[in-house]
């Protein structure tokens, strides 16, 4: 922990179904992301990394206990406070999920024209996102003319555009060649440095995990932190 508070797990946890069919994807889980946090979540498939980011972003509901962020103005309703959160929680999916039909650009400034930014704006704010991870020459390609690791680069850059306060990458590099996968991890890296974000990526990798300075480990759904930073 090392500045301000953007999301606070309090026995949080994520069962899906019900009775003898019910699985316990996270258990009661206590954790807090700062302002300038960059924690990698390590842990093999299934143990719940993906829930968890879920629930940090706001993606899944909790069915026991509580993820507060502690920046929500009282006040707002709360469909502004969905719309809101979602500028300020950018998620990174280990799939980047472009739309076939819309170029490199369209596709980076889609959530800001959503979240009612004019055309024009949104494609300003989206080339400079496509600038800062070094694809903005792709901007009038469409996704199907791209390589996987450009597509994840413009998924990054979506994401950016909304200048949010944390990022939330699943697993960023899990369908990249390790090369690959160290230069999203580089551009990850350098664009939260420079818009002021937090950063929590889940990985498997270990190589990945190097990468930042503070682990978490994430075993059958059970949350363990280390506060040493810890090793992956
Ligand atoms: N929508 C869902 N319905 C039922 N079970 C689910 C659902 N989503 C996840 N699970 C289960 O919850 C557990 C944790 O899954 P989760 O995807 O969070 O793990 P993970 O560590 O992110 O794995 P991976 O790296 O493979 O995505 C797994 O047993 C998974 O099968």
């Amino acid at each position: 922990m090392t500045g301000r508070a953007l999301v606070i797990c309090r026995e949080a946890g994520r069962t899906y179904g019900r009775g003898p069919v019910a699985v316990v994807a996270v258990h009661g889980t206590n954790c807090q992301v700062d302002t300038r946090d960059r924690i990698a979540v390590m842990g093999p498939s299934g143990s719940g990394k993906s829930t968890l980011l879920h629930l940090m972003a706001g993606l899944e509901q909790p069915t026991s206990g509580e993820v507060v962020w502690p920046w929500y103005a009282d006040g707002v309703g709360p469909k502004a406070w969905v719309r809101a959160r979602a500028m300020a929680i950018g998620v990174v999916f280990q799939s980047p999920s472009l739309i076939a039909t819309l170029d490199v650009a369209e596709n980076t400034g889609l959530p800001l024209v959503l979240a009612g930014e004019s055309a024009d704006r949104a494609r300003v704010r989206a080339l400079a996102a496509l600038d800062r991870v070094g694809v903005a020459d792709l901007a009038g390609r469409l996704p199907d003319d791209i390589s996987g690791g450009q597509a994840q680069r413009v998924a990054v850059a979506r994401v950016l555009a909304s200048r949010p306060r944390l990022v939330l990458a699943d697993e960023p590099t899990g369908r990249l060649d390790r090369s690959t996968g160290r230069h999203v991890v580089d551009v990850l890296l350098a664009a939260v440095d420079e818009i002021g974000a937090a950063l929590v990526v889940s990985t498997h990798d270990q190589a990945v995990g190097e990468r930042l300075p503070t682990h978490w480990t994430m075993r059958d759904g059970r949350l363990h932190l280390h506060p040493d930073g810890g090793t992956p």
